[in-house]
């Protein structure tokens, strides 16, 4: 479906300060080309800020973030998702009166090569590129399965639904690195269970880079080959799910001593979460535990 992707996201001792709160201090970690990396920690750990770092909507106050061979670092957000890099947002971004194929088109926007004056003239060649645009956000609709909403006004669909078209138009980007910030937040179980092979299969089939950002422990563990913990804006811990369920420093940082680990709670990996029992985690628990009921 795209050209394979060739080199990874390197992130080197990333510092962004507020005033006098250091939300991220010296953190790194890498993407491997073709990986799935989950950036978990509990509330105000440091994970939006580090994606809005990504993504060109905050500046790092030191250290860099390299995306194949260019410097990704003080570049605005047009031209780092000109380079590949797509994003998702923990809040929907749709624009809700615009048809969920206009939505789509939207993500397209980079690849266009028929500026908008000769679109709106409908010069031949601004024609030939709409269809060929066109075609391709229907392929992409009927990929993540929401073809059947093609028309409908993006804002009148389940939340559930539209979560699937916001991925759908980050793919509309033809990204070689996805940024996917709470994927599943808000889904019921049948919801999760459904994005999450949405996910795996195109990082399958594309060959994408995918950083995850989510609270789902189960959904994380599934989905990630590797996972890098934050707390307070620090790194803590980092590795396979597997390894960083037993690190003692996130059980107790993030889970509390007490939970068991990660991933091994009976769940199917989808719905459920071990979740944290902290006074920041704590919300989380129950909003999951609420919308999988
Ligand atoms: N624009 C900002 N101005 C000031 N402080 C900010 C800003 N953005 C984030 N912060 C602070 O930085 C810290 C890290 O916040 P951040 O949103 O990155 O955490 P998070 O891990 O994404 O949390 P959550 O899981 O709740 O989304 C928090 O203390 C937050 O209040």
């Amino acid at each position: 479906m795209s050209e394979p992707a060739v080199t990874g996201l390197a992130v080197t001792g990333l510092t962004v300060r507020f005033a006098g709160l250091t939300a991220l201090d010296g953190v790194g970690f890498t993407v491997a080309p073709g990986s799935v990396h989950a950036l978990i920690g509990p509330n105000g750990a440091g994970k939006s800020t580090c994606f809005n770092v990504l993504s060109g909507v905050y500046r790092a106050t030191e250290g860099g973030v390299r995306f194949g061979g260019t410097e990704l670092t003080g570049l605005p957000p047009h031209r780092i998702a000109g380079l590949g890099v797509a994003r998702t947002f923990q809040n929907l971004a749709l624009s809700r009166h615009l048809s969920v194929e206009d939505n789509l088109m939207l993500g397209r926007h980079r690849l266009t090569r028929a500026g908008f004056a000769s679109a709106g003239l409908r010069l031949p060649l601004a024609r030939r590129e709409d269809r060929a645009h066109r075609a391709r956000v229907r392929d992409i609709a009927r990929y993540v399965g929401v073809d059947e909403h093609l028309n409908a006004p993006a804002g009148s669909l389940p939340y559930g639904v539209q979560k699937r078209i916001e991925l759908a138009r980050a793919l509309a980007m033809e990204p070689r690195l996805l940024l996917l910030d709470e994927p599943v937040a808000g889904m019921n179980g049948a919801e999760r269970r459904r994005m999450a092979e949405v996910i795996a299969r195109a990082r399958e089939d594309l060959n994408l880079s995918v950083l995850l950002v989510e609270h789902d422990m189960g959904m994380v563990m599934r989905l990630a080959d590797e996972v890098t913990v934050l707390d307070f804006g620090r790194r803590i811990a980092g590795g396979t799910p597997s390894e960083v369920q037993r690190d003692p420093a996130v059980l107790r940082a993030y889970l509390g001593a007490a939970h068991a680990p990660v991933g091994t709670d009976g769940t199917d990996g989808t719905g459920g979460t071990t979740g944290p029992d902290d006074t920041r985690g704590t919300r989380d628990i129950k909003d999951t535990a609420e919308e999988t009921a």
